[in-house]
């Protein structure tokens, strides 16, 4: 499959990527294929940063030996290799940290930001990947995609294997399992959260999506799996994996190694205990409402059990600290009010999330349940009008309003919400105000002490992006604003 395309003089590689712009002097430049582009246009660019040789396909064979370093010509699909030939050069199929990995449509940020804190408070180095964040140590590295592609997170491991991370918690998409980015990467420990509708632009159907999904659950990709039972695809994923499988379940009534259950929910936290028959139980709190986030936390005390780590002192640290000491950053963060109404701006983008947030705050409210909620552009647009169905029935007064169009027009999306709403719940007090600051401030006009308002969908991001451009925007500076302004004190 590899061929050696020129007269190669012998080079010594440092490194490896596939995006010509992060190339270090000394590293094999792998130019691909893409949707956008073939990588091997820039290939002189690679050498000009200091590439020394250039693995690539046939159709970019021309333009890499133009570069005039040797080049490595796979016949076949080059992304397929990537990963494997990244392990082996970093070393990371043997010098790595304790690895943990966590796929499934919601829940893959909030468990890894779980597992990172309470490893923290157990005393370990930790390394973490998410949408939100991605750190070595106290080190932060600049992030795009949720699982960077496979040269990137080998770069990563072999860098949190030097600087001696005890532990490396990575989110891993679907997108990232389709494409290649996991491959060479076995994860001790891999979990499964749940599986709903989304990224249906990218994939098929829900079967082509949850098998994406299922392919973390091989010999190849993971020792041990921690499966939860919340959804019906992780009987499916317990069921079908190539690995050994842990079951954990939130849901009463369902049979599983690990149970999770609720012990009381506060405005600003969730008390739970998570049990199993090996380990006991861990009776403890995350900082954030709702059980899908004490089912998270669950998850998390359950992957670490199954990674090795003592369940007393486990215990013994969740008890000392009065919780998983996690900031989840803009999943359910609750915007401090004096003697006002409870506000949240929460980052889910998906039907199951806006209803499993709005159940948690329904029960933590007496008065009326005021929702601002969109949906973004060049995303999956079927799951519009069942997150207007979900936004509308699970409040009493929703705001549909403008979040990242991106290049879309924002009415349309907006449309498509309204639909899913007003068919859901004909009667429902359901507006539609196109500027997210007006349509914040006119929840908070409306809201008395005894509400709630939810903003939810956008991510807790320094911008919009709309018409391609990024607009300066804080979803968090915008709602106390709205506050302050309304005469509301916010601390
Ligand atoms: C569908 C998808 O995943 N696309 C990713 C992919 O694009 P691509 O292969 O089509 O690449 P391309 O832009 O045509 O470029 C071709 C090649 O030239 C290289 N290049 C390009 C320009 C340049 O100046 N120099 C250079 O070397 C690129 O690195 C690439 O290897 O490789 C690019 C480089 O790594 C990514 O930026 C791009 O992510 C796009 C932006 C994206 O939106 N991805 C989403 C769908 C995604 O992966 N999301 C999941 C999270 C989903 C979730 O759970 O919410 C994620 O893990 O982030
Ligand atoms: N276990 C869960 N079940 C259902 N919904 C959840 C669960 N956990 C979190 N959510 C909802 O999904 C939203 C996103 O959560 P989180 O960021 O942890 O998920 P994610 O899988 O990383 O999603 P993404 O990468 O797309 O942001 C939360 O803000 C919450 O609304």
């Amino acid at each position: 499959m590899l061929a050696l395309h020129s007269e190669a003089p012998d080079v010594l590689l440092t490194g490896i990527t596939m995006n010509s712009r992060d190339v270090e002097p000394g590293d094999l430049y792998l130019g691909l294929p893409g949707a956008r582009f073939h990588g091997a246009t820039f290939a002189k660019d690679a050498v000009a940063r200091g590439a020394v040789a250039i693995l690539t396909d046939a159709s970019g064979a021309v333009e890499a030996t133009a570069a005039g370093v040797p080049v490595l010509l796979v016949t076949e699909s080059p992304r397929d290799i990537a990963g494997d030939l990244a392990a082996w050069l970093y070393g990371t199929s043997t010098d790595r940290p304790l690895t943990l990995g966590v796929t499934g449509t919601n829940g893959k940020t909030s468990t890894v930001h779980f597992l990172d804190a309470l490893l923290t408070q157990l005393g370990r180095k930790t390394g973490l990947s998410s949408t939100a964040e991605r750190r070595i140590g106290d080190e932060v590295v600049v992030s795009s995609l949720t699982t960077p592609e496979a040269p990137e997170l080998h770069a990563l491991l072999a860098r949190m294997h030097e600087v001696d991370v005890d532990a490396a918690v990575l989110e891993v998409s679907a997108h990232a399992l389709t494409r290649h980015r996991v491959d060479g990467v076995v994860f001790d420990v891999s979990a499964f959260t749940n599986l709903s509708h989304d990224h249906l632009d990218d994939y098929a159907d829900m079967d082509e999506y949850f098998e994406a999904k299922l392919a973390l659950f091989t010999p190849e990709r993971s020792r041990k799996a921690v499966v939860s039972l919340d959804t019906p695809a992780g009987f499916a994923v317990a069921e079908r994996a190539g690995v050994d499988v842990v079951t954990i379940s939130s849901t009463p009534g369902v049979a599983s190694d690990w149970t999770v259950t609720i012990d009381d929910e506060k405005p600003d936290s969730t008390a739970f205990t998570v049990h199993s028959e090996r380990a006991g139980s861990f009776s403890t709190r995350v900082p954030v409402i709702g059980r899908h986030m004490a089912a998270n936390g669950g998850l998390a005390i359950a992957m670490l059990v199954e990674a090795g780590i003592s369940p007393n002192e486990i215990r013994s640290v969740l008890d000392r600290d009065g919780g998983i000491l996690a900031t989840l950053p803009g999943r359910s963060v609750l915007v401090p009010v004096v003697d006002g109404p409870a506000v949240y701006v929460d980052a889910g983008h998906s039907p199951d999330a806006f209803a499993k947030t709005l159940e948690s705050v329904r029960s933590l409210t007496r008065g009326r349940v005021i929702m601002v909620a969109g949906a973004n552009g060049d995303r999956d647009a079927l799951k519009r009008p069942e997150m207007g169905r979900e936004a509308a029935l699970g409040s009493d007064v929703l705001i549909i309003t403008d979040h990242q169009p991106r290049s879309e027009d924002p009415a349309e999306i907006r449309s498509a919400v309204l639909a899913g709403a007003r068919e859901a719940k004909p009667d429902g007090d359901i507006r539609e105000i196109a500027a997210p600051e007006l349509a914040i401030r006119a929840a908070v006009a409306e809201a008395t002490a005894e509400d709630t308002i939810l903003w939810a969908g956008l991510p807790e991001k320094e911008y919009r992006e709309v018409a391609g451009v990024k607009i300066p925007f804080s979803v968090l500076d915008e709602t106390r604003a709205a506050l302050t302004e309304a005469g509301w004190v916010t601390p």
